[in-house]
């Protein structure tokens, strides 16, 4: 075990946090394993090069596509070795933190929250986390919050006022009781009663308030205006006084506390964090650069107000959970050997509202404890030179724009001057002291929850927005392996590029899921017959990879019926999101096409909810996407029915021999999408899926059908 990385003699302070890996037996047995499937691989390889058909037919050219794909999937799965192959767990100390350091000697910490639309992401989500965060475990005069309105957005504004009067109870409650988690929304939607070491009468008051505060939001939200009376009270409105509009308006930044002020203070007279509202400049003509953007113009405007040492960054939907997560992130930064090097602290994405059996596999457990987790929240310290760091480039699309945004924005997107403190803008330009080092850190009470797409279309939307991003990076000169190159890992950079390439698997997948099931129909054999031997690392590389990735998915706490959920959302993300990612990316490349955001919507009907809840999948509109998925599935279905019958009419089941793998893979497909079949045959509600996705797949599918069967 290496304990954090002591190296002898006596130290002064014990590290903050240690690096384990306690499975050394599981970890054997995993390498022995990937050893028997690699070897498994390498036959196949072997198999398709000696076995090439004669030249001239259908069959060489598909047979080469096949070849290519178990090429690109045999690479592909190599990388994903990377994550599995020293697996190691992070643990903190904070009692030795406290005893380290005094309170008044932790650093400051400014904390960014990012919205972007009222109607997406209704207000009272957005406060609830901006609360959720200024509650934080730490003292309160060493947090700042930042809420970025990409939507410039009044309701917001107004809602976020509240909640700087709100916070006055709610964070003095929250010290006061230990609540958790510190949203109030999650808190009070989960607790009913008061528990035992609160006061019922004190409990009940904040209830109350707490559902004051909801209503006036929400009626103020509902009606889509400020009443007069507010307007002419508070003063910050008068910057809305102009027509404005989302994407046309001046900078607008109102700080609402001031923690530098004595009359910052809350109801037991305790001073109270920071907090200040910030809606940068947005023209139409000027790329604005989305969450990254924002991220620019908060690090602008943090740092000419209070220029903390450590930034963190959260989604207005990702609230914080834990309490104590500056403190855990801290450990890190912190620790005495390794803390210098430690630029991020990265928490997993964890989903507060998915049921048990979530259709859409969100609960993502293996990712989390398996493989990097997604940033969710980023902190960034530059230690050594106590100056603010310049952001990494390379870990994740977000934070990666904004470098774009930076060069391409010659405005400043708020005066400076007008602000009171006059640090220096270059102290952003800083460049890294040394590497940037991450660490990925998934606490057993999880620090930041959020919420997860209940539909199909926004979820196949997401991961277009996700892999698209990826793609970008691992194709530009912030790859891991161009700017990694010496600084981190092999291990690492593979790891990076497990997730780099997601959407390079959608070629090979869509090759895999048609051509071999039109193949089938057809009599074209592309695969060993049963009784060769070289049917013998086909057999073995499926069953051994499944069943290890199931075996994963149990032991990280997901159910089988969540694994093939799973297993059916990588089929689907793989055919549509991954493919239109892919291709946008060579428009790109090209000039064709520009970067977006389409953002998740974090509301939805109650009709959809119920839906949701039963496992049914939510189509909603027309998507392109559909039409993919649905062609994929109608062509295997019929594939399955026509080649099937077909043998048995003709041959008996003696003719499966030498297309035993190719039935039985297009079975799979067919299994794994059972749930499109329901929705175009059986279903009939608004969720399902649209009729005119069904008549353009089957425009798709029947002439593929006949082409193939035609003689
Ligand atoms: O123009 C924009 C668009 C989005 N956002 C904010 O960006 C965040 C993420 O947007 P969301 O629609 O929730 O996307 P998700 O896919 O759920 O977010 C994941 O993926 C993003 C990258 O695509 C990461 O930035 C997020 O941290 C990660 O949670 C939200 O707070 C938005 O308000 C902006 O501030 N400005
Ligand atoms: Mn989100």
């Amino acid at each position: 075990m290496d304990a954090g990385g002591v190296s002898g003699g006596r130290q002064r302070r014990s590290p903050l946090f240690a690096t384990e890996n306690p499975r050394r037996l599981a970890t054997a047995a995993y390498r022995l394993y990937a050893g028997t499937v690699f070897a498994g691989i390498l036959l196949i390889w072997l198999y398709r090069a000696t076995h090439l058909p004669p030249s001239g037919g259908v069959r060489r050219w598909a047979w080469l596509g096949m070849l290519a794909a178990e090429l690109w999937f045999g690479f592909y799965w190599v990388l994903t070795l990377s994550v599995r192959w020293s697996p190691i767990y992070r643990r903190t100390f904070k009692d030795r933190l406290a005893q380290s350091y005094n309170e008044d000697q932790l650093p400051s910490v400014d904390i960014f929250v990012c919205t972007a639309d009222p109607a997406a992401e209704p207000p009272m989500l957005v406060i609830s986390t901006v609360l959720s965060v200024m509650a934080y475990d730490y003292l309160p005069e060493k947090l700042n919050i930042y809420l970025s309105d990409d939507a410039g957005s009044e309701l917001t504004f107004y809602a976020l006022c509240e909640a700087s009067e709100f916070a006055k109870h709610w964070i003095p409650f929250c010290n006061k009781y230990k609540v958790e988690p510190r949203s109030p929304i999650a808190y009070f939607a989960g607790v009913t009663s008061p528990p035992d070491i609160c006061g019922p009468k004190e409990w009940f008051a904040m209830k109350e308030l707490y559902k004051d505060l909801t209503d006036r939001v929400n009626s103020v939200v509902t009606s889509g205006r400020i009443p007069e009376v507010l307007r002419s009270n508070i003063r910050g409105f008068s910057q809305w006084d102009e027509k404005i509009t989302s994407s046309d308006h001046p900078s607008i930044v109102q700080i609402l506390i001031d923690g530098n002020k004595q009359k910052a203070v809350d109801i037991d007279g305790n001073a109270c964090p920071t907090l200040v509202y910030m809606a940068r400049e947005k023209r139409p003509q000027e790329q604005h650069h989305f969450k990254a953007g924002s991220l620019n113009a908060l690090i602008r405007v943090s740092s000419v107000i209070s220029n903390s040492p450590i930034i963190m960054n959260v989604d207005c939907d990702m609230y914080s959970n834990n309490s104590e997560s500056i403190r855990d992130a801290l450990c890190f930064f912190l620790d005495v050997e390794q803390g210098q090097d430690i630029g991020f602290v990265q928490y997993p994405q964890n989903f507060e509202n998915v049921v048990h059996n979530d259709i859409y596999g969100n609960p993502i457990n293996v990712v989390n404890e398996v493989s990097i987790g997604v940033e969710c929240v980023t902190m960034a310290l530059d230690a050594s030179i106590g100056e603010r760091p310049y952001v990494d480039e390379f870990i994740v699309q977000n934070i990666r724009k904004i470098g774009l945004g930076w060069q391409g924005e010659k405005k400043m997107p708020v005066s400076w001057k007008e602000w009171p403190g006059h640090l220096l803008l270059a102290h952003m330009n800083t460049t890294p002291s040394g590497e940037l080092r991450s660490v990925y850190y998934n606490p057993e009470r999880k620090g930041f929850l959020g919420m997860a797409s209940t539909s199909l279309g926004q979820i196949l939307v997401q991961h277009k927005r996700w892999t698209e991003g990826f793609l970008q990076i691992s194709l530009s000169r912030y790859s891991p392996f161009l700017l990694g190159c010496g600084k981190i890992k092999l291990g690492l950079q593979m790891g990076y590029s497990v997730c780099g390439f997601w959407a390079l698997n959608s070629f090979p997948t869509l090759y895999y899921v048609t051509i071999p099931s039109l193949c089938f129909i057809n009599g074209i054999s592309l695969f060993p017959e049963r009784t060769s031997h070289w049917f013998k690392p086909f057999a073995y590389v499926v069953v051994a990879a499944y069943s290890c990735s199931l075996a994963e998915s149990l032991q990280c706490g997901d159910s089988a019926v969540e694994w093939w959920d799973a297993q059916r959302m990588w089929l689907i993300r793989r055919t549509t999101s991954y493919l239109l990612a892919t291709i946008d990316m060579i428009r790109r490349l090209l000039g064709i096409s520009e970067s977006g955001f389409t953002l998740t919507v974090k509301v939805s009907d109650l009709q959809a909810l119920e839906r949701y809840k039963k496992g049914m999948m939510e189509f909603g509109s027309f998507s392109p996407m559909f039409v993919i998925l649905t062609t994929v599935a109608l062509l295997n279905l019929t594939c399955m029915v026509l080649g099937i019958s077909r043998f048995l009419l003709q041959e008996g089941a003696g003719g499966f021999e030498t297309l035993f793998l190719q039935a039985v893979l297009c079975v799979l497909i067919v299994a794994i999408n059972l749930p499109v079949y329901e929705a175009l045959f059986i279903r009939r509600d608004k969720g399902s899926l649209p009729t005119s996705v069904a008549h353009v797949s089957i425009c798709f599918m029947l002439p593929l059908c006949v082409l193939s069967i035609w003689k």
